[in-house]
């Protein structure tokens, strides 16, 4: 396919806001597509790219290069392209970067030039669009939408579903079934502002321990284990103890759903950080496993004995893990029976902070499991209220932050796509954060006046704040009140970052 052809459908598609419109324009790309210019062209329409970093900076950007007369250019040449410039590295790498570029730009029209380099610096991102690309997708196929969205769910990747659609129609979406060994998407929480606003929601529920470590899911066949990330990582190597806790339990094929946690001496939760850092390093397994040991704990089951279990009630999930999973491995919970109870809610939530962990997650009883979505049924109550936002650019640092990236620049997610920023804050960073941030940031430059550096909008960063206040200077019209940095959260995309919407919503006191 022409770099042409997406570029005019990428810009039609952002001219217009109606969603039936979009799916329309997005299934006839489709029909035109080769099934192997598919995983090029989805992440492209969503502003996203599939090498992950180019390592381009603003300096090479900046060139401006004599666009082409005629639209040339193949989408798969610039994955070629693309994939050859983020594998520069070394000694005159920079040369080789801006050559590459050069050459790219060189073939490009003027329209495709500004594609490209809005694809480059991340400036058009566009959250939504995999959702609609489903939508437009079902209907170049004549495959029924629900369908394309299940197996998009199991596959974790609409990628590969379009593939495997485009080349051999609907049948295809029979090979994507839940299967052990392969990952899916887990599901995710709303959030509730307190127990009862959850409990009035859901009625009869269970109210389950939040423990703050990292989301793991389990599949075992027989001997093999197999461990991977809330972003279907595998990281079975980082966590023998884990392979271990597995091959003890009962069962003999299965998946289940939990989070890693560590404790100390005192039976208290260790914090994010050591459970963060120990799932993060891939060397020296051993010493890490000495220093911060830690143990799985299961929520959720989804597949036992070859049975797939995502479409049952949570009830009988959790019955099923139960059976397998003994006690001390399984979250702790109350069985609440609805808002008349809600006595016993309240008591637990206060019981499970005074442990040291972070809230809980109220679950429907009836509800199924939605991998890869954020499920009505479950509701997370946490009493220190953080906010995920966007680096959008950093300050160098001044006295003992001087050749530091110190001061940030947040911002939230906006209904078009963009990012609206919110304030500034170089408070509650620890000085390997400081450390991490330079290089991370500097590797996502793409432009700087010296001072200021503009960044691509990827990282995301848990930020705590004591409130919102009125301000002039920023677009979305409120600012953050003593914002400071509370984590990185490398395993979020941008997309899944907190809207500016869901801000305002939390705080009618600023609005106007
Ligand atoms: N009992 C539990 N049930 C479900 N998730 C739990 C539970 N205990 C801890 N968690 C963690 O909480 C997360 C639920 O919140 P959510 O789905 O919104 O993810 P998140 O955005 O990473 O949340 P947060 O930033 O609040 O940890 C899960 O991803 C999981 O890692």
């Amino acid at each position: 396919m022409l770099l042409a052809r997406l570029t005019h459908v990428s810009q039609e598609v952002a001219a217009t806001s109606a969603r039936s419109r979009k799916i329309a324009l997005l299934a006839e790309l489709f029909r035109d597509a080769e099934p192997d210019d598919v995983p090029i062209v989805i992440p492209y329409l969503a502003g996203r790219l599939p090498q992950g970093r180019l390592g381009v900076g603003w300096k090479v950007l900046s060139r401006r290069v004599a666009p082409a007369a005629e639209p040339a250019l193949t989408v798969r040449e610039v994955d070629a392209l693309f994939t050859d410039l983020a594998k520069v590295s070394g000694a005159g790498s920079q040369a080789e970067r801006a050559r590459l570029v050069g050459e790219l730009m060189g073939a490009a029209t003027e329209d495709e030039q500004r594609f490209l380099f809005g694809l480059i610096t991340g400036e058009v991102r566009q959250g939504a669009l995999d959702a609609v690309a489903v939508e437009g997708l079902a209907q170049a196929t004549e495959a029924p939408p629900a369908d394309v969205r299940r197996a998009v769910m199991l596959a974790g990747s609409l990628q590969t579903v379009a593939q495997a659609l485009l080349a051999d129609g609907p049948a295809a979406l029979d090979r994507f079934r839940l299967t052990v060994g392969r990952p899916v998407l887990p599901m995710l929480a709303h959030t509730a502002s307190s127990v009862s606003e959850a409990v009035g929601k859901l009625g009869a529920c269970a109210v389950e321990e939040k423990l703050d470590g990292i989301r793991v899911q389990v599949h075992r066949d027989g001997d093999t284990v197999r461990l991977y990330t809330r972003t279907l990582d595998d990281i079975t190597d980082r966590l023998p103890e884990l392979t271990g806790a597995a091959l003890r339990l009962r069962g003999e094929r299965f998946i289940l759903d939990g989070e890693v946690i560590a404790f100390d001496a005192d039976g208290r939760p260790r914090s994010f950080q050591e459970i963060a850092g120990r799932v993060g390093s891939r060397t020296d397994v051993a010493t890490a496993a000495k220093e911060v040991p830690v143990s799985p704990v299961f929520f959720d089951a989804l597949a036992v004995d070859g049975r797939d279990l995502l479409d049952l009630p949570f009830t009988e999930r959790h019955a099923e893990l139960s059976r397998l999973v003994p006690e001390p491995m399984r979250v702790r919970r109350a069985l609440v029976s609805g808002p008349e109870d809600i006595a016993a809610a309240e008591e637990f939530l206060a019981a499970t902070l005074a442990r040291g962990h972070e809230g809980v997650v109220v679950k429907g009883l009836d509800a199924a499991y939605s991998a890869g979505r954020r499920g009505a049924s479950w509701l997370k109550v946490k009493p220190v209220h953080t906010l995920d936002l966007v680096v959008l650019a950093a300050e160098w640092g001044h006295g003992r932050r001087t050749g530091r990236l110190s001061n940030l620049h947040l911002g939230a997610r906006t209904a078009d796509g963009g990012f609206a920023m919110l304030g500034k804050t170089f408070k509650g960073m620890t000085d390997a954060m400081l450390a991490w941030q330079t290089e991370r940031l500097q590797e996502l430059a793409v432009d700087t006046d010296g001072y200021v550096v503009t960044v691509r909008p990827e990282l995301v960063v848990e930020i705590a704040y004591d409130g919102l206040q009125r301000s002039t200077r920023y677009p979305a019209g409120v600012t953050l009140r003593f914002a400071r940095v509370v984590r990185y959260r490398e395993d979020k995309r941008p997309e899944e970052a907190d809207t500016v919407e869901t801000l305002l919503a939390a705080h009618p006191e600023v609005r106007p």
